[in-house]
């Protein structure tokens, strides 16, 4: 058993308060946030923001609505200075069916225009624009730790592979299911899921075939940090996780995951250009010193106020 699950258990005598109460506050919403229809927000500790995505019914498959509330709901997550990390996860039975196929049986990627070239045209704004819903959160500059529960199909693999740190639940099963309904995954997976995982081989195997992947296989493919029991403990662990960030500096912690996607996508070299630059106006934070401060005197990081940002 892991060290945050035996702390979520208090060495078995039940949860861990503050996480215990973070998850009860999680689970109060009862259902999507206003102005929002598919996304349940609420603040279940000190800085951090819990994004549910909520349409148990239809086991959380992504509507038209929801694609466009994501783009809403993480770009007032990265100007929101109250904010410094993000639980995201699902309502219900699993964690996402993956693209509403009712809205794609009602002709979502075939528009009404005039020619082949509007067609072809309004199609690819279509695409574009769902790429973006899940590039927001990699935009977003705070860390997103998303946690999977049942299953994550299709667009959810897209989802997961745009956050920072994935967790699951021992039922979890992972399946990039594009090629089953007739289409190349193009919102994240074929881009990013080789960047997760380190096998070339497996990626494609998983993207050409469409099988199923069990926790285990997630947990040692790269996919997925720590696995863990049931629904309760992986909130309890996603919080605690969270707590750790949230407890930082915003500045170092926003930094390190610019500099992270940065370096991602770039030579070590211009990654390492990239992080000199940076730094040299970031070092300049009072929030160097108070850390430094804190170490040097033996005390915990989550004794250091840090001013928002
Ligand atoms: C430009 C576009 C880019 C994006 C591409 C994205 C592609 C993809 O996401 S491909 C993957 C598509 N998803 C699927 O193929 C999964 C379909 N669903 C299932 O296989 C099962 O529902 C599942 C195994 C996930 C769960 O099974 P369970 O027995 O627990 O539930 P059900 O009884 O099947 O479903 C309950 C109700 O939810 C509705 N529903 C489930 N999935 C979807 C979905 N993907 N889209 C729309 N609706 C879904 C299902 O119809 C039931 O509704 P109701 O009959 O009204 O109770």
């Amino acid at each position: 058993m892991n060290s945050i699950i035996r702390s979520a258990f208090g060495g078995g005598r039940g949860l861990w308060r503050p996480a215990l109460n973070a998850v009860r506050a999680m689970s109060a919403s009862g259902g999507p946030t206003p102005p929002f229809t598919t996304l349940s927000i609420s603040q279940p500790a000190s800085h951090v923001t819990h994004v549910e995505l909520h349409r148990p019914e239809k086991r959380n498959a992504m509507n038209q609505a929801f694609w466009s509330e994501m783009i809403d709901c993480f770009n007032q997550i990265a100007e929101d200075p109250e904010c410094r990390v993000v639980v995201f996860s699902g309502a219900g039975k699993l964690f996402t069916a993956g693209i509403d196929l009712m809205d794609m049986a009602g002709g979502l990627l075939r528009p009404d225009a005039d020619d082949t070239a509007r067609i072809s045209w309004k199609v690819r704004q279509t695409i574009s624009k769902y790429q973006e819903t899940f590039s927001v959160i990699e935009k977003c500059p705070k860390p997103v730790v998303v946690a999977v529960h049942g299953a994550c199909v299709g667009a959810g693999v897209d989802l997961i592979t745009a956050c920072d740190i994935r967790l699951c639940t021992q039922d979890a099963w992972f399946q990039v299911k594009e090629v089953d309904i007739g289409l190349a995954a193009d919102v994240g997976t074929l881009q990013r899921l080789p960047k997760v995982i380190g096998s070339g081989s497996l990626v494609n195997e998983l993207a050409l075939t469409a099988r199923k992947m069990y926790s285990d296989e997630a947990k040692s493919s790269g996919l997925v940090s720590r696995v863990f029991p049931d629904k309760e403990t992986l909130m309890a662990g996603a919080m605690e996780v969270a707590g750790e960030i949230a407890s930082r500096s915003p500045v170092a912690v926003q930094g390190t995951k610019i500099n992270l996607i940065f370096s991602r996508d770039h030579s070590v070299k211009e990654g390492l250009d990239f992080a000199a630059m940076w730094n040299m106006s970031m070092l300049q934070t009072d929030d160097l010193m108070k850390s430094a401060q804190a170490a040097l005197e033996k005390k915990s990081i989550k004794q250091v106020v840090f001013s928002k940002l």
